[in-house]
């Protein structure tokens, strides 16, 4: 068990607070001694109770001077200030960690945006950081002044108890050491998302039949979970093999069950890992939200630790086995020791790093940060896409038409018929536009630098060294002076009309649901060929989906006074985004969905 981050964080804030009050003391003790003239005890101790307020005021007041000045030498100006009512605007964190319990994604920022501006100054207790959803921006941080802008020390101890020094949360090395994996042959493991897609149809066939709604969204997590887990170590989780969940209304009582059926399961280890998982995904939010006051509020302990016991417990023994195969390697003649080696042929992701490195930690952190990223955001992806698929029932309709068309009913998607495939293209980023599964991200300045107005008639914007930017794909997304005045709407033929030209074209940095620049995505098209894949099967399978909302907790569901009070989508949306470190549906998606004619005597499209 670590020591909470907030004891060492209080000891350092009492450190802080107390310097100027010793200064005085120190101060008036000296006068005496030197001089012996008296300074009251009720003086001193006055002046020590106003010291560190005044000192406050003093630093605080200094620094917006020396920005203001900094700023009017490169002849730039600081963006609009988004102020709170509360001192040191802690109203304004209250707020956005409201928005991440109760609200809608992004409201906070939305409204920041339509009131000031799409680039905004926060100021949390005098510390200034900026929010931004403007392109421009967003790519100089992320390209052209990629050197200027790091994770940043923040960022990483806020995420360290989860994703130590793994990739999402490092700059430098780690990149390099998983970059082999996501060429072109390792991403066409076609054989692999065959298998395991058509074992996840299967298990909703098989719910299907008896009656019940499928969550989607749990039922895509397994089958992404153990695709990564098969494409990455070579040991699959086989979370698949498990009991889907029932619907909150509709569990079978243990009577109506078929004999010999358990009643009551125990959570798998994967489930428990996968649940585990995700409540240290929302610690790390909440962190990142508050900002650098976030161990304020884990004096007690950190958060993070239980759930990462059972994260850790999951992990160890593939670890383990890793190492060991390593060291049977090694001791019949093999590969000796840690060693650099660009030859990755038939080797795994985790065998390819256990060759680089036997520390457990850095394996632990890489390997974590490489499930996070290949599960929840393709998971996330193919949830909101049925989802869409669901409302939208003509898009449904013509995307399976391009399906049957390129790959009849039963066939196997290649690489070349997904490349074919347009509208299916198109369907994906559109829902990445609406739904990028990353809404939010970080990135700290290390010099002082400027970024442009989006007034072509404005002065640049001034960021102080050392400033936090956080920018919002999803708010980016959906503005319509970015996209047009339908933004809101879903609408996959933007991706393929006129709108092409008029908006992407011009400026392909309104789109980033992989991020952009020398931090892209690493797995971005191994993740648009397993969305295709999975995506084709499902519409081979099945020739109608429907949501079933009565079959979600219904505290789930979005608060009915949403239609009339929400902005954009907000208001007819029928399901709740919420976001960890990725977006999910809060409650799972449950859906419904009705077999395709002519299916084999099996009653399946795939072949099973
Ligand atoms: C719909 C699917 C996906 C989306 C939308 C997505 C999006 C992103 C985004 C936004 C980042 C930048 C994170 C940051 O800068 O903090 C990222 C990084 C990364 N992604 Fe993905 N991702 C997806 C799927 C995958 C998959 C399937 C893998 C691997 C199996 C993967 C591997 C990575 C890695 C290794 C990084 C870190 C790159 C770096 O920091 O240098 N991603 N992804």
């Amino acid at each position: 068990m670590s020591i909470p981050p907030g004891v060492s964080f209080v000891l350092r804030v009492l450190l802080v607070l107390c310097f100027a009050p010793a200064c005085v003391v120190t101060a008036a003790s000296l006068l005496w001694r030197t001089t012996l003239l008296t300074i009251p005890t009720s003086l001193v101790i006055f002046l020590a109770v106003i010291s560190t307020p005044l000192a406050i005021c003093v630093r605080v007041s200094y620094r917006q001077w020396k920005y203001q000045r900094a700023a009017a030498r490169l002849g730039a100006i600081l963006p609009p200030r988004w102020a709170g009512k509360r001192l040191g605007n802690l109203d304004l964190t209250k707020q956005m960690l409201q928005t991440m319990k109760t609200g809608y994604t992004a409201d906070f920022a939305w409204k920041a945006f339509n009131n000031l501006g799409n680039t905004v100054q926060i100021n949390i207790l005098w510390d200034t950081s900026y929010m931004t959803c403007d392109p421009n921006i967003i790519k100089c941080v992320l390209a052209t002044e990629f050197n200027n802008y790091e994770k940043g020390d923040i960022f990483k101890q806020q995420m360290a108890s989860v994703l130590g020094t793994g990739v999402f949360n490092s700059d430098g090395w780690h990149r390099a050491m998983t970059r082999p994996f996501f060429n072109k042959d390792r991403i066409s493991h076609f054989e692999l998302f065959d298998r395991r897609s058509v074992q996840a149809i299967a298990k909703m066939t098989e719910r299907f039949r008896s009656g019940y709604a499928v969550d989607f969204q749990d039922l895509v997590s397994r089958f992404t979970i153990d695709s990564a887990t098969e494409f990455l170590f070579d040991s699959c989780v086989d979370s698949l093999q498990q009991p889907l969940p029932y619907p909150h209304n509709g569990r079978p009582t243990p009577f109506a069950q078929p004999a010999g059926a358990p009643v009551a399961l125990a959570p798998s280890r994967a489930e428990a890992f996968a649940t585990a998982f995700m409540r240290a995904q929302i610690v790390l939010a909440e962190r990142a939200t508050m900002g650098r006051i976030w161990p304020l509020f884990e004096t007690r302990k950190n958060r993070t630790d239980e759930y990462m016991c059972v994260v850790n417990e999951y992990l160890d023994p593939i670890l383990k086995d890793a190492l060991r195969r390593k060291e049977m390697a090694s001791s019949e003649g093999g590969v000796s020791g840690d060693k650099q080696s660009d030859d990755i042929d038939g080797e795994t992701l985790l065998d390819h790093l256990v060759r680089l490195t036997s520390d457990p930690v850095v394996l632990r952190d890489e390997v974590l940060n490489i499930l996070i990223a290949g599960r929840d955001t393709t998971a996330g992806t193919l949830t909101f896409a049925v989802y869409f698929l669901c409302m939208y029932p003509e898009v449904f309709k013509r995307l399976r038409a391009e399906v049957l068309e390129n790959v009849g009913s039963r066939g196997r998607p290649t690489y070349a018929d997904i490349k074919e495939m347009r509208y299916l293209r198109a369907v994906i980023n559109e829902t990445m536009r609406l739904y990028p599964v990353v809404p939010f991200n970080i990135r700290l300045s290390i010099n002082e630098s400027t970024l442009p107005n989006p007034d072509p008639n404005g002065k640049p914007f001034y960021v102080p060294p050392k400033t936090m930017v956080t920018y919002t794909v999803f708010g980016m997304h959906r503005r319509k002076e970015y996209w047009g005045p339908d933004a809101d709407e879903f609408d996959p033929d933007r991706f393929l009309d006129e709108r092409v030209a008029k908006y992407l074209t011009k400026n392909p940095f309104i789109f980033l649901p992989f991020n952009a620049g020398p931090r892209i995505c690493l797995g971005q098209q191994f993740a648009y060929n397993e969305m295709s894949f999975f995506l084709i099967k499902l519409l081979q399978h099945f020739s109608a989906m429907q949501l079933a909302p009565e079959a979600a907790p219904p505290e789930s569901l979005p608060p009915a006074e949403w239609a009339s009070t929400g902005w954009g989508r907000k208001r007819f949306e029928r399901f709740w985004p919420k976001s960890h470190l990725t977006l999910y549906s809060n409650g799972g998606m449950w859906v419904k969905m009705t077999e395709a004619d002519g299916l084999g005597k099996d009653g399946l499209a795939v072949d099973i």
